[in-house]
C-alpha cells in the first residue's frame, strides 16, 4: 500500500499516536509548537492531519495541502477547521463526537457549582489568609431552573445530570430534538425566549456557526431573571462577551463561568477579570479518560479511510453502515461505471441527474450510491481529484441539480441503479444498470432508453444506433476488422422489427476518429459513441 503521511499539529494522547505507528504504511511526525506559516510550509507533505482546538486550518493551508486525503479532530468542535473548502478539494473532515463530552458536561456541571457556591473565590480568599464565611454564602442548584441551549451529545449528559442528580428543572432548546427525546433526559424542550425567561442558569453547548455567535446578546440577556448565572463551555463567540460584562456590572447577571473565550488565550480580556467570572483554559475535554477516548477514536477512524476507505464520523462525506458495506460495495462499483458511462454518452453539459433505485437497494441510505455517480459522472471531465467528499460541491458549482428516487419494488433483477440525465435543451438520456449473479454478482448496463440490453460495462465500448434493416452488423464488424480491433462481445436489441437498433459492442481496443467516422459512414448508421470505462 501506498506510504502516508500523517501529521499530529496539537496534543494528542499517546495511544493515539501509537496506532498510527503501528502500522507499517504511515510515519507519524508530531510538531505541537508550529505557527500557521510553519504549518503552511509542510503540511504539503501530509496526507493526514490530526488537530484539536488550537491548529487553525485555514483556507489558505488547505489551499498549500496538495496531498491531504483526512483532516482528523480529536474532539467535537470543527470551527477551527474551513469545512467547506477542503470540501472542495475532496478532503475528508472527522471528529469524534461523544468521546469528550463526559468530560465536557462534567466540566459544565463543575463551573455552575463553583458559581453557585463561589468556590474559586473563597479558596483564593482563604489562601490569602481572610476567612469571609458570609461574603461568599451561596445558592441551591435543588429546584432551581437550568435552561440548557444545544441538547447534543455534552447538552444531553449535562440535563441528564441536572435533573436526575441535582434535582434541577430543566428546559431544553435545540431545534433538531423532539420533545420525547428531551423527555428521556428528564428535559422539557421548549423556546428560546422560555429558557431566558424562566431560568436561574442558562448554559450553551452548540457548536459556534453563523445562527449561534451572539446567541447570548444583550437582548436575551435583558431577557434573563435577574440573579441568573450564565456558562459557557462551548465556543467563544456564542456569548457576547462585552454584553455579558455589562450584564455582569449592572448586576442582572450574578455570575458567569466561562471555558471558552473569543480570543484564546484571554489574557487582556476585562470579562474574565471580573470578580463574579469563572474562568477556566478551556478545559472542558482535558480529562484522561477523554484524551485517550479521542486519540484512540481518531486515529482507528484515520487509519479505516486511509487503508480501506471506511469513512466514519466525517462531516463532508457519507457514512457507510459497516453491516451494509459489503452488500453496497457492489453497487458502488456499478453506480461509478454508470456515471461514467453517462458523462460520455450524454450530449452536451448535464444540468441535471436524478439516481432512481429499485428493489431491495431502495431501503437502504443510498446517498453513497449516489454520490459514487456524480464521482463517475464528474471525473471525465474534472479528472482524478473528485471523490465522494468533492463531487457533490463540484456538482452545484457546476449548477447539476442532484435528486434521488426510490421504489421498493423492482421489475428486473433484486435491485436496479437508474441514471437519469437532462441537457440544457431538454434532451433526457437514461441508463439502467443491475448486478447479476455470473462468478460473483457482476455489473450489467441493462437498459438505455428504451433499449434492453444486458452489456457488460467495462474497457472501450462503442454505442451504435441504427435502422434494424440487414447488413448493419456485418458493417460495423467490417469497418473494426479493417482497424484490426477486436470485438470481445456484442449486444443487440431493438423497438420494433424494422425500426430502430441498438448495439453496445465492447472491443479490445479504443478505436480512433477515422474507424469512427467509417462506421458513421455506413447507410443506415444514426449515431456512433464510444465511452471509455477504464
Ligand atoms: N469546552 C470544551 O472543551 C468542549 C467544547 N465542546 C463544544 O461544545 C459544543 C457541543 O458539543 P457536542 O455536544 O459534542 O456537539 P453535538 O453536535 O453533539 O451537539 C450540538 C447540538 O447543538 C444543536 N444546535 C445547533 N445549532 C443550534 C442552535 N442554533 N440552537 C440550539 N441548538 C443548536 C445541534 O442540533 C446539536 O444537537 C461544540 O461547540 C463543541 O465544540 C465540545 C467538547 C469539549
Ligand atoms: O472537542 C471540542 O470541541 C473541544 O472544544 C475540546 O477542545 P480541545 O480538544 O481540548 O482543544
Amino acid at each position: 500500500m501506498e506510504r502516508y503521511h500523517i501529521l499530529v499539529s496539537d496534543n494528542l494522547h499517546e495511544k493515539g499516536i501509537e496506532l498510527f505507528r503501528a502500522r507499517d504504511w504511515c510515519d507519524v511526525d508530531v510538531a505541537t509548537d508550529l505557527s500557521p506559516e510553519g504549518l503552511k510550509k509542510v503540511i504539503g507533505k501530509y496526507h493526514g492531519l490530526v488537530i484539536r482546538s488550537a491548529t487553525k486550518v485555514t483556507a489558505d493551508i488547505i489551499a498549500a495541502a496538495s496531498n491531504l486525503k483526512v483532516i482528523g479532530r480529536a474532539g467535537s468542535g470543527l470551527d477551527n477547521v474551513d469545512v467547506p473548502e477542503a470540501t472542495r478539494k475532496g478532503i475528508v473532515v472527522m471528529n469524534t463526537p461523544g468521546g469528550n463530552s463526559m468530560a465536557t458536561a462534567e466540566h459544565t456541571l463543575s463551573l455552575i457549582m463553583a458559581a453557585f457556591r463561589h468556590i474559586p473565590q473563597a479558596v483564593e480568599s482563604v489562601k490569602l489568609g481572610k476567612w469571609e464565611k458570609k461574603k461568599f454564602q451561596g445558592r441551591e442548584l435543588t429546584g432551581k431552573t437550568l435552561g440548557v441551549i444545544g441538547l447534543g451529545q455534552v447538552g444531553s449528559l449535562v440535563a441528564k445530570r441536572a435533573s436526575r442528580a441535582l434535582k434541577m428543572n430543566v428546559l431544553g432548546y435545540d431545534p433538531v430534538t423532539t420533545p420525547q427525546a428531551a423527555a428521556q433526559i428528564g428535559a422539557k424542550l421548549t423556546s428560546l425566549e422560555e429558557i431566558f425567561r424562566k431560568s436561574d442558569v442558562i448554559t450553551v453547548h452548540t457548536p459556534l456557526t453563523s445562527e449561534t455567535r451572539g446567541l447570548l446578546n444583550a437582548a436575551a440577556f435583558a431577557k434573563m431573571k435577574t440573579g441568573a448565572v450564565v456558562v459557557n463551555c462551548a465556543r467563544g463567540g456564542i456569548v457576547d462577551e462585552a454584553a455579558l460584562l455589562d450584564a455582569l456590572e449592572s448586576g442582572k447577571i450574578a455570575a458567569a463561568s466561562l471555558d471558552v473565550y473569543t480570543v484564546t488565550p484571554p489574557k487582556d480580556n476585562p470579562l474574565v477579570k471580573h470578580p463574579r467570572v469563572i474562568a477556566t483554559p478551556h478545559l472542558g475535554a482535558s480529562t484522561t479518560e477523554a484524551q485517550i477516548n479521542v486519540a484512540v477514536a481518531v486515529a482507528g477512524q484515520m487509519i479505516d479511510y486511509l487503508e480501506k476507505g471506511l469513512v466514519r464520523n466525517a462531516v463532508n462525506a457519507p457514512t457507510i453502515d459497516p453491516s451494509l458495506r459489503p452488500k453496497l460495495e457492489p453497487y458502488l462499483d456499478l453506480a461509478g461505471r454508470l456515471g461514467r458511462f453517462m458523462a460520455q454518452l450524454a450530449p452536451g453539459p448535464i444540468v441535471a441527474l436524478e439516481t432512481v433505485f429499485c428493489g431491495e437497494i431502495a431501503q437502504w441510505d443510498v446517498k453513497p450510491v449516489t454520490n459514487a455517480v456524480l464521482v463517475g459522472l464528474l471525473t471525465w471531465s474534472e479528472g482524478p481529484n473528485v471523490n465522494d467528499v468533492s463531487a457533490p460541491a463540484i456538482a452545484e458549482k457546476r449548477g447539476i441539480q442532484v435528486s434521488e428516487t426510490t421504489s421498493k419494488t423492482s421489475p428486473f433483477y433484486g435491485s436496479t441503479v437508474g441514471i437519469r440525465t437532462s441537457s440544457p435543451d431538454g434532451t433526457k438520456v437514461n441508463v439502467l444498470g443491475a448486478l447479476i449473479p455470473r462468478i460473483g454478482m457482476e455489473p450489467r448496463i441493462i437498459g438505455i432508453d428504451d433499449f434492453v440490453t444486458e452489456a457488460v460495462p467495462t474497457g472501450a465500448m462503442l454505442v451504435v444506433a441504427n435502422k434494424d434493416v440487414p447488413g448493419m452488423i456485418a458493417g460495423i464488424s467490417g469497418a473494426l476488422a479493417r482497424s484490426r480491433i477486436n470485438i470481445a462481445q456484442m449486444n443487440l436489441s431493438r423497438d420494433k422489427i424494422g425500426g430502430q437498433a441498438m448495439s453496445i459492442i465492447n472491443i479490445d481496443t479504443p478505436a480512433d476518429e477515422i474507424t469512427l467516422e467509417s462506421i458513421r459512414g455506413i447507410d443506415g448508421i444514426l449515431s456512433v459513441k464510444q465511452v471509455i470505462l477504464y
